[in-house]
């Protein structure tokens, strides 16, 4: 269903004004996404780049980032360029977008022509109808796609520049992509675009590292507590259990039929696991880059649509998880954080389990040290980057071991102070 157009915001100063421009905004939420109010730290990003200024926004998983620019889009004429790490991520924001009745797009190799050249037509239309536009920052590297982006900046239609998932800019980020450092050329090209860079990775290095790649000028830093209230954290130890397969298995059985995943280091885990989990009743799959594509997807579709109840996997999402549950230790508090946060992002109550064994521990710092040994005789700045993975495997190592609020022991990892109170059980 298309909606009619609110008021669009103006650029103003005064108190009343201020009031003015915070009202059509709650509006613009309430009419187009349903929410009552805007979450955290929303408003505040909002507002920023709105004025034109660039912002760092640090949010934990499941928080509502893609607020912070999915608003400016209908407060403002022009065109909000999102670049997202991955295509199944822009995918399923454009197909829930396009649901509500907004004008999004993404760009991306797995379309076809057709459907490439109609998005392409529109943007060089001089009137663009899309609101929102996704694309990778391999498409940014293109100088063909930039001197597109100048041409439609010249005509005063790009009104914000939207880096999600932004500590993939950093190599000290986990999930660092070298085709992320080339967005730099973007602050180059469009020097008076803003900029909002989003991410859930809260390391302080990641941050400085963010704001000086992406040439951000004064930004509002923005940060919310990185508290997920909604997940109750619990390890179990594997060398200490009978069957660590038989406890897995009850453990999801008494959960009931909700959606979970389970996090293994590697596929012939998943694989094993899998076998494992169905062989006493409970619908399971792998899902791994080692199943042929066919296979992943209908994976994936059986999943989203229930038919799975668990999946077995290393890497995968979908946002009424239930239950996250690594039968390996990861490799980083990061990781860890990132991945047991995919369960609860409707803000449900939510259970992170990890099993934590010697075995496996020994096998992580085996596979760090390998990888430490290797970057050692190629360069020194790799050298150092390696010898981080090992102390933060150190931290992950920690927080398996030691007694305590392990809530407080993630978020102290992060670099958040923790009252004695914020320790308490959710299921
Ligand atoms: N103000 C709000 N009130 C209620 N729900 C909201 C609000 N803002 C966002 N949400 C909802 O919260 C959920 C998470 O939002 P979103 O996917 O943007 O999170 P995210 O920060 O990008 O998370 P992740 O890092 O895990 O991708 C979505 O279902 C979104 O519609």
């Amino acid at each position: 269903m298309k909606k009619s157009p609110l008021p669009m915001v103006q650029n103003t100063s005064s108190k009343d004004e201020k009031r003015t421009k915070k009202e059509t905004l709650v509006k613009l939420l309430r009419w187009h996404f349903g929410y009552q109010e805007f979450r955290g730290k929303q408003l505040e990003a909002i507002e920023a780049v709105l004025s034109g200024r660039d912002c760092f926004c640090l949010m934990p998983t499941g928080g509502g980032k893609s607020m912070c620019y999915q608003i400016p889009a209908l407060a403002k004429h022009g065109i909000v360029l999102v670049v997202s790490p991955l295509i199944a991520l822009m995918e399923n924001q454009v197909m829930a977008l396009k649901e509500k009745g907004i004008a999004a797009e993404f760009l991306s190799s797995t379309q076809t022509s057709n459907v490439r050249n109609k998005i392409h037509e529109d943007l060089d239309s001089g009137k663009p109808s899309v609101r929102l536009l996704y694309v990778t920052p391999e498409l940014i590297a293109t100088p063909g796609f930039m001197s597109k982006l100048t041409k439609i900046h010249n005509r005063g239609l790009l009104s914000l520049i939207a880096i999600d998932e932004a500590h993939c800019i950093s190599s000290w980020g986990h999930d660092f992509r070298p085709s992320y450092r080339k967005l730099s050329s973007l602050r180059n090209s469009l020097p008076d675009v803003p900029v909002l860079a989003l991410t859930a990775t809260a390391a302080p290095k990641v941050q400085k590292d963010v704001i000086e790649s992406l040439c951000l000028q004064d930004p509002l830093v923005l940060k919310c507590s990185f508290n997920r209230r909604n997940i109750y954290y619990e390890v179990r130890y594997k060398d200490l259990l009978d069957d660590v397969y038989i406890d897995i298995s009850s453990v999801l059985k008494s959960c009931g039929d909700v959606c979970a995943i389970v996090y293994c280091l590697e596929r012939t885990t998943c694989d094993g696991l899998s076998a494992h989990l169905s062989k006493n009743g409970i619908s399971s799959a792998a899902y791994h880059a080692g199943l042929n594509n066919k296979l992943r997807s209908s994976v994936l579709d059986d999943w989203i649509s229930s038919k799975i109840q668990v999946v077995v996997a290393t890497g995968i999402d979908r946002k009424d998880v239930r239950m996250v549950c690594h039968f390996n230790i990861p490799k980083s508090m990061e990781s860890f954080y990132q991945e047991s946060g995919r369960a609860g992002r409707d803000q449900l109550p939510s259970r992170s389990l990890l099993y934590y064994g010697v075995d496996d521990r020994k096998k992580m710092e085996f596979i760090l040290r390998n990888a430490e040994n290797k970057k050692l005789q190629s360069s020194s700045s790799e050298g150092e980057l390696s010898k981080k993975s090992l102390t933060d495997f150190n931290q992950m190592i920690e927080y398996c071991e030691s007694s305590g609020c392990r809530r407080k022991k993630i978020l102290e990892s992060f670099g958040e102070q923790v009252s004695a109170t914020l320790c308490k059980k959710v299921m």
